[in-house]
């Protein structure tokens, strides 16, 4: 199963989108020779798609509204049944232009649409990157009526009403969810971030003739996970310890999703009577357990409890020059104790326990995510639906959106286990971060249906042979 959004690519903000603009129109095009390529790019696919029902594109005042203009010429200069509705008269000049060069009729949007008199195929060009307020209730309902009825139902760059830069919601919690968005020159913000990106669909780029595009926000990569060679042993496969601490099940998770992730060998220092899997030794706490040199990787959090020895834990944890994956309670009893951590660190909050340690804070979940990634000195990976993953120099990624089934008890106990995995065998931290959320995704996509979080450190060896 795909990822809902293409991997690894560059993911803009309208500012740098309209950069990218201004610097191909100084390189000799137009924005209406972009918008051609743009309104000719989502013709194809919904061409392709179509089958030849017939399709309504309804129009919004900007240049969104202008991509849906030669959508509809192009679509029917190639014999596809295609009707435009139109938010009032174009406001650009090159939307202006488009709707000019659009012979058919336009009829009146909301108007006489607002009891939902669709096509099969919708296409949405009412708003884009250039919405800057919330839309009005009667436009908001209209395209989501629409959208509903129709069988098909396609963004032109975005869902309108969606928040191009965090990700949010100006339509009142009235976005239409769409079958498929077609983003235009690259990918934006909204594409991954919630709650806009899951009214997206399948998210496919249009090339609209920007050239390259450098951005400091990229999807996740597929990572490259070389098979162990030869000389591999054991130890070189990664040796990864997991503090445990009261609640047995959340780190033997831990432990036997880095099994699972490739570790040559799982140290669980939680001491009770050995049980399956074996493969995982199975050891008591001692203040001196982490002193082995051969461990490349300490996971502390799942299980760990709050309590005074887990804090005990946790300072011998930080204490210790191991990279660190640091998850659960553990994140709970940091308080800010990382200052002056040289050895590689990994922080991985959900939303709450984010909030709990950085506070409440403002600007898009990416830009909160750097922040912390620099104020702390550690690679943040803040999860949820649209984990955000951040270095302390910057550098940052949002993962595609993956199975929600992964909602469920335990499911964060097999990622940081999967990331100590990588770690242990002395990949970057912020790669290690990356390709463990990559994996655990690839995991529940592969499964997606209801499962155990066993089940799902289970799924992990099949990720990996994909991440060859
Ligand atoms: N960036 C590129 O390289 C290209 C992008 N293309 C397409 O252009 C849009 C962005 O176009 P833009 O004109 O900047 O913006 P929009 O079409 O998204 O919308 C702006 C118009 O809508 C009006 N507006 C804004 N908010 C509301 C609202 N809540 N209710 C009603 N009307 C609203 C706004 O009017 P103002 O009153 O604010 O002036 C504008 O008229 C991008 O997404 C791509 O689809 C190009 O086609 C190719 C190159
Ligand atoms: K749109």
């Amino acid at each position: 199963m795909l990822p809902n959004v293409p991997e690894g690519a560059p993911v803009l903000t309208a500012a740098a989108m309209r950069a990218a603009e201004d610097r191909a129109i100084a390189a000799g095009s137009s924005v209406a020779a972009l918008m051609e390529c743009a309104g000719t790019g989502v013709a194809e696919w919904v061409h392709r798609l179509a089958a030849g029902s017939e399709v309504l594109i309804l129009c919004g005042p900007g240049n969104n509204g202008g991509d849906g203009y030669v959508a509809a010429r192009v679509l029917a200069s190639r014999g596809v049944p295609v009707r435009v509705a139109a938010l009032g008269e174009p406001k650009t000049a090159a939307a202006a232009q488009a709707r000019a060069a659009w012979s058919g009729p336009v009829e009146a949007f909301p108007g006489g649409l607002a009891d939902g008199d669709t096509a099969p195929i919708l296409v949405d060009a009412v708003f884009g990157t250039g919405l800057t307020r919330a839309v009005d209730d009667a436009v908001a309902d209209a395209i989501r009526l629409l959208a509903g009825r129709a069988r098909l139902s396609i963004a032109v760059d975005l869902p309108s009403g969606a928040e191009t830069d965090s990700g949010g919601d100006f339509g009142a919690g009235k976005l239409a969810n769409f079958d498929g968005t077609l983003a235009l020159g690259a990918l934006k913000p909204a594409h991954v971030l919630q709650p806009a990106a899951r009214h997206c669909g399948a998210v496919r780029v249009i090339d609209i003739g920007l050239g390259s595009l450098d951005a400091v926000l990229r999807t996740s990569p597929r990572p490259q996970i070389a098979a162990p060679g030869p000389e591999s042993h054991k130890y070189t496969r990664g040796m990864v310890a997991v503090v445990g601490g009261p609640m047995h099940g959340a780190s033997e998770l831990a432990a036997r999703a880095a099994y699972r992730a490739g570790a040559g060998y799982v140290l669980l220092l939680t001491g009770g009577l050995p049980h399956p899997p074996h493969a995982i030794v199975r050891q008591r706490w001692s203040p001196d357990a982490l002193a082995d040199d051969r461990i490349g990787a300490v996971v502390i959090g799942p299980g760990l409890g709050r309590d005074d020895r887990a804090r005990e834990k946790l300072e011998a944890a930080l204490a210790s020059d191991r990279p660190l994956v640091i998850d659960g309670d553990a994140l709970h009893l940091l308080d800010g104790r990382l200052r002056g951590r040289d050895a590689p660190t990994i922080l991985t909050p959900h939303a709450g326990e984010f909030a709990a340690l950085f506070g409440a804070g403002t600007g898009s979940k990416i830009m909160q995510a750097q922040d912390a990634a620099r104020k702390s000195g550690a690679v943040v990976v803040v999860k949820g639906a649209d984990t955000v993953i951040a270095a302390p120099g910057g550098r940052v990624q949002v993962a595609a959106p993956t199975s929600a089934w992964l909602s469920v008890a335990g499911t964060g106990d097999v990622l940081a286990g999967t990331i100590g995995a990588l770690l242990a065998q002395h990949v970057p931290p912020f790669d290690a971060a990356s390709a463990g959320i990559w994996l655990h995704g690839a995991a529940a996509r592969m499964i997606d249906r209801c499962f155990l979080a066993d089940e799902l450190a289970d799924a992990l060896p099949e990720a990996l042979e994909r991440a060859r």
